[in-house]
């Protein structure tokens, strides 16, 4: 694992599911529960918006020692001081990425269901790769579809993985033992009141707990 990633709940937020003004506690439950990554996924709000809720996120996941990334948004990630940035293939270039944010910053990978994205990643610097969606997405009905034998696969490469798409605390068992790192969540974490995502997360976490080889860390 990147020396900054830590196997776990990768809690993602989504505008259409938590109200704005909901946010912080949403995300405040989620680390509570052991959340080892977050990322700040909005594709609605203003510049202004994004900007305030990117700071806000950013003050709280540092106080937790857990890195933000944001996505799609490099420029966004400098201006709060983000970890990081998550990067779609039809987003900016890892590349160009890495010129904005530097050397240090984390900068994760989309790769659907394909090894041959993965390699490329790899080859470009990506910090992690994340392969799904594994099972239907609310959250993003359109993604395409993957097996659970990538994770497999792509352990050679050497890079954290991550699982995506429609994970619950009831399915994401099965993609840990294939080979996930970090399980990446919306619609199946956030949701419900504060400790309804406490309680989901803390399940995440105990399930990767149960199954991951480098699990026992110090936080
Ligand atoms: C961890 C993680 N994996 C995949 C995605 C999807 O990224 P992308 O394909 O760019 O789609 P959008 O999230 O931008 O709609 C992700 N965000 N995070
Ligand atoms: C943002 C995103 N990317 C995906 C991909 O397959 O690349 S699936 C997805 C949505 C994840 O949300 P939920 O946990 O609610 O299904
Ligand atoms: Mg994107």
């Amino acid at each position: 694992m990147n020396r900054m990633l830590k196997p776990g709940l990768y809690a993602i937020t989504d505008n259409a599911l938590t109200p704005a003004d909901q946010l912080i506690a949403a995300v405040e439950a989620a680390l509570q529960g052991g959340a080892t990554l977050v990322q700040y996924r909005d594709k609605a709000g203003t510049s202004a918006e994004r900007l305030r809720q990117a700071t806000e996120l950013n003050a709280l996941c540092r106080q937790a020692n857990v890195p933000l990334l944001i996505n799609d948004d490099p420029e966004l990630a400098l201006r709060v001081g983000a970890a990081g940035v998550h990067l779609g293939q039809d987003d900016c270039t890892l590349t160009d990425a890495r010129r904005v944010l530097g050397p240090e910053a984390i900068i994760g990978i989309t790769c659907h269901h394909r090894l041959d994205l993965a390699r490329n990643a790899k080859a470009a610097g990506a910090d992690y790769l994340a392969f799904g969606r594994f099972y239907n997405s609310a959250t993003k009905p359109g993604a395409p579809p993957a097996e659970t034998t990538v994770l497999t696969e792509a352990r050679a490469l050497a890079l954290p993985i991550t699982a995506i798409g429609g994970i619950t605390t009831d399915n994401a068992e099965a993609l840990i033992r294939a080979g996930a790192d970090l399980i990446a969540v919306v619609g199946g974490l956030f949701g419900g009141t504060s400790e309804d995502i406490r309680h989901r997360a803390e399940t995440f976490t105990r399930l990767v707990a149960r199954h991951h080889p480098l699990f026992s860390y110090s936080n």
